[in-house]
């Protein structure tokens, strides 16, 4: 089983609970709800996408054969103390390629791995976290995680219609884009009058970092 992969690189998680945390990110090729392709944005189930995850010219990307090869990147990528290792799966949607085998193989080289994850697809058992950010007019199959991150706001998906699922965490996060100004004080107003939800802001994009 061989991995696509658009980059790989440290940095510190900006997003919601471990906001501020080092991190190994592994960023799959491919996602199940946009090409990748800006011809193909506005048909897209995924209209707002931030990210470019098509092709293996990344930092560190390529195509690993198996899961020693790639598990032993991301630790290279690492290069530190075997304290505290944390490795972000993102893409892209990770879970089209992210198995047992490579969790179990980053996990005996000490690491904690976390999931970013659009919710269309069951995530494996082997993950220590589970961060679902559920998408309008897409299947939400994950129904229980860590975190729950909604972008917002997304005509089709209101934070009540999620609220009641299984997680520990649920946060807003403003849409970027032309209008992540207003999207960021209706974030804030929602927070204010329903208290479950909390403000997840992109920090790595305010500091400018990866
Ligand atoms: C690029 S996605 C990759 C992982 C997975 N496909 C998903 O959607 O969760 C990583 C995170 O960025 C969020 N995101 C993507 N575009 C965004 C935008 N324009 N503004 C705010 N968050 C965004 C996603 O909702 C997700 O939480
Ligand atoms: N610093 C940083 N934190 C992130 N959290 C989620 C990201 C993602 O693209 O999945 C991301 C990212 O791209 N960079
Ligand atoms: S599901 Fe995630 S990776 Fe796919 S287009 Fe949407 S935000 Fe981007
Ligand atoms: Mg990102």
């Amino acid at each position: 089983m061989g991995y696509v992969v658009k980059e790989i690189f440290k940095t510190l998680q900006g997003e919601g609970r471990n906001a501020g945390r080092a991190s190994v990110f592994c960023r799959f090729v491919g996602c199940n709800l946009w090409t990748g392709r800006e011809a193909d944005r506005a048909g897209a189930v995924c209209k707002f996408c931030d990210t470019d995850f098509l092709g293996t010219d990344g930092l560190g990307g390529g195509r690993f054969d198996d899961a020693e090869a790639l598990a032993d990147a991301i630790e290279a990528c690492w290069a530190g103390a075997a304290a505290d290792r944390f490795v972000v799966f993102t893409g892209g949607e990770p879970l089209l390629q992210l198995d047992p085998t490579l969790l179990t193989a980053v996990r005996s080289r000490g690491f904690t791995a976390a999931v970013e994850t659009n919710g269309t697809i069951e995530p494996p058992a082997e993950l220590d976290w589970v961060c679902v950010s559920p998408k309008a007019g897409a299947p939400l199959v994950a129904r229980r995680g860590d975190e729950l991150k909604l972008v917002f706001p997304q005509p089709g998906l209101m934070p009540d219609a999620v609220s009641g699922l299984d997680f520990t965490h649920f946060w807003l996060q403003p849409m970027d884009g032309p209008d992540r100004v207003a999207n960021t004080a209706a974030a804030v107003a929602h927070c204010l009058a329903h208290p479950q939800w909390r403000l997840s802001l992109q920090t790595h994009k305010l500091i400018g970092i990866p």
